[in-house]
C-alpha cells in the first residue's frame, strides 16, 4: 500500500508496528513522532520508520493512517490534540492501548468531527520497553483485537487490516467492555498477582536472603511480567480498576478455598485441585499456537561443559536456522534444561528441535 502513515510513540509496540508496516508496504512513507528525541532517532536507525517528525500537527495533518502507540493515559490526551488539528477527512486513526473502554469514550472527540477511529490492541508483547526491543514479527499469530468506533465502516476496518497485514496477527472484533473484562482477567490481573508474589518474596528476603538466589523455576516463570514498565501498568490498572477490583475479590475467595483445602489435609482434594487446573490449562488454545507468545522457545537439557553452546549454535547455523535469543539458566532447578533457544517461528523451532535431536543425545522440550 502507498500513503502516509504516522506513528505516535516509538517504543516497543510503535517500533514493532513500523517494522511490520515497512516490511509489507515498502513504498509507504512511515513518519514517527516521540517525546523522546533519542527514541525517534533510534527508530529511524532501526528502519522502524523512514522519517522522523518535527511537528506533531504537521505530520498528523498529512497522514492517511495515524497509529497512537503511547501509554493509555497519553493516548487519551493525544486524541484531544488530534481533534484540534485539520486532519484529512478520510484519515483512519487507531491505537494499540491495552485497555479499550476509556479510550473508546475519549475517541468521541474525533468521531464527533467525522474522523474514523478504530481501537486496536495487539495481544502480544514483552516485559521490555523501548524501540530497541521492537521486532517486525512481535505479533505473528497473536490476536489483534479491534474495537471499531461508531463511525468506522467495513471499508475503513479492511483498510486498517491491510496496513497491518505484515504483522501476521489474527484480527478479531470485540466490544470495548468485553475487551476490558477479558484482558483484565488474562493480562492485567496476572500482573497484579506477579507483582504481589515478588512483594511476598521481598518481605521474606530480610529474614532469608538466600531466597533470591533460589527463586528459580516456578517463581521465575510466574514473576517475569513483574519486570514490566511500572508506569505503563499503572495507567492500564487505572483504566481497568473496576474489573480488577472484582477479580481481586474473586481471587480472595479462591485463596480462602485453598486455605480450607489445606486445612482439610486431604491428598485427593489437593491432587484434584492441581489436576483440574492442569487439564484446563493444557487444553487452552493459547498453548497450541500464537495468542500471547511472541517467540518460540525450545529448552535443551545440555550438560554443563565448555563449548556446548557453540556446538548447538553451530548445528543450527549449518542448517541455516535463525535464532532470536539464547539464554542459559542460572540453576538446574528448571525441569526443562539449562539452555533456552528462542526462534522466530514455530517452523524454525520444529526444525531446530529435529536438528539437535538428530545429532546429539540431548533432550529437548517445548511448553
Ligand atoms: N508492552 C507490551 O507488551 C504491550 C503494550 N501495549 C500498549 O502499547 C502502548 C505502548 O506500549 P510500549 O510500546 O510497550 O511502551 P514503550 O514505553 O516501549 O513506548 C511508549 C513510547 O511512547 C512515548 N510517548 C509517551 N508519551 C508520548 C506523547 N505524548 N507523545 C509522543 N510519544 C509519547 C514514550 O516516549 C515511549 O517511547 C501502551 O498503551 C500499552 O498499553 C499493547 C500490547 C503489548
Ligand atoms: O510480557 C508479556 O507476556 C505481556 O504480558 C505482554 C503484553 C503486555 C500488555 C498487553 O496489553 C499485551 C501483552
Amino acid at each position: 500500500m502507498n500513503g502516509n502513515v504516522f506513528i505516535i510513540g516509538l517504543g516497543l509496540i510503535g517500533g514493532s508496528i513500523g517494522l511490520a508496516i515497512l516490511k509489507e508496504h515498502p513504498d509507504a512513507q512511515v513518519t514517527g513522532y516521540d517525546i523522546k528525541p533519542d527514541e525517534m532517532k533510534l527508530a529511524k536507525a532501526l528502519h522502524a520508520i523512514n522519517r522522523t517528525s518535527s511537528s506533531l500537527q504537521h505530520d498528523a495533518e498529512q497522514a492517511d493512517l495515524i497509529i497512537i502507540c503511547t501509554p493509555v493515559n497519553e493516548t487519551e490526551k493525544l486524541m484531544n490534540s488530534l481533534a484540534a488539528f485539520n486532519l484529512k477527512p478520510d484519515v483512519i486513526v487507531t491505537d494499540v492501548g491495552s485497555t479499550k473502554k476509556n479510550i473508546m469514550s475519549a475517541s468521541h472527540v474525533l468521531t464527533q468531527k467525522g474522523i474514523t477511529f478504530v481501537g486496536g490492541h495487539p495481544m502480544a508483547g514483552s516485559h521490555k520497553s523501548g524501540v530497541s526491543a521492537a521486532k517486525a514479527f512481535l505479533f505473528e499469530n497473536a490476536f489483534y483485537l479491534l474495537t471499531p468506533g461508531d463511525s468506522a465502516d467495513e471499508q475503513s476496518i479492511d483498510t486498517l487490516k491491510n496496513w497491518l497485514r505484515g504483522s501476521k496477527a489474527k484480527f478479531l472484533e470485540v466490544k470495548p467492555e468485553e475487551h476490558d473484562h477479558i484482558t483484565g482477567m488474562v493480562s492485567h490481573f496476572p500482573h497484579i498477582i506477579a507483582s504481589s508474589l515478588v512483594h511476598q518474596v521481598k518481605q521474606n528476603y530480610q529474614k532469608q536472603p538466600l531466597i533470591s538466589s533460589l527463586a528459580a523455576g516456578g517463581f521465575r516463570d510466574i514473576s517475569r511480567i513483574a519486570s514490566s514498565n511500572p508506569s505503563m501498568w499503572r495507567d492500564i490498572t487505572l483504566h481497568n480498576i473496576d474489573t480488577l477490583k472484582e477479580l481481586l475479590m474473586e481471587w480472595q475467595q479462591e485463596m480462602n478455598r485453598v486455605i480450607n483445602m489445606l486445612e482439610e489435609n486431604n491428598a485427593e482434594h489437593i491432587y484434584a485441585y492441581f489436576s483440574e487446573a492442569k487439564t484446563f490449562r493444557d487444553e487452552m488454545p493459547i498453548l497450541q499456537k500464537g495468542a500471547i507468545p511472541s517467540f518460540y522457545d525450545l529448552f535443551v537439557d545440555v550438560p554443563d561443559y565448555p563449548g556446548v553452546i557453540s556446538e548447538i549454535t553451530g548445528l543450527l547455523a549449518k542448517e541455516e536456522i535463525s535464532i532470536v535469543n539464547l539464554r542459559i539458566m542460572e540453576t538446574r532447578e528448571d525441569i526443562y534444561g539449562v539452555l533456552t533457544i528462542s526462534f522466530q517461528t514455530e517452523e524454525d523451532r520444529k526444525r531446530g528441535a529435529e536438528c539437535i535431536t538428530s545429532v546429539t543425545d540431548y533432550d529437548v522440550f517445548t511448553v
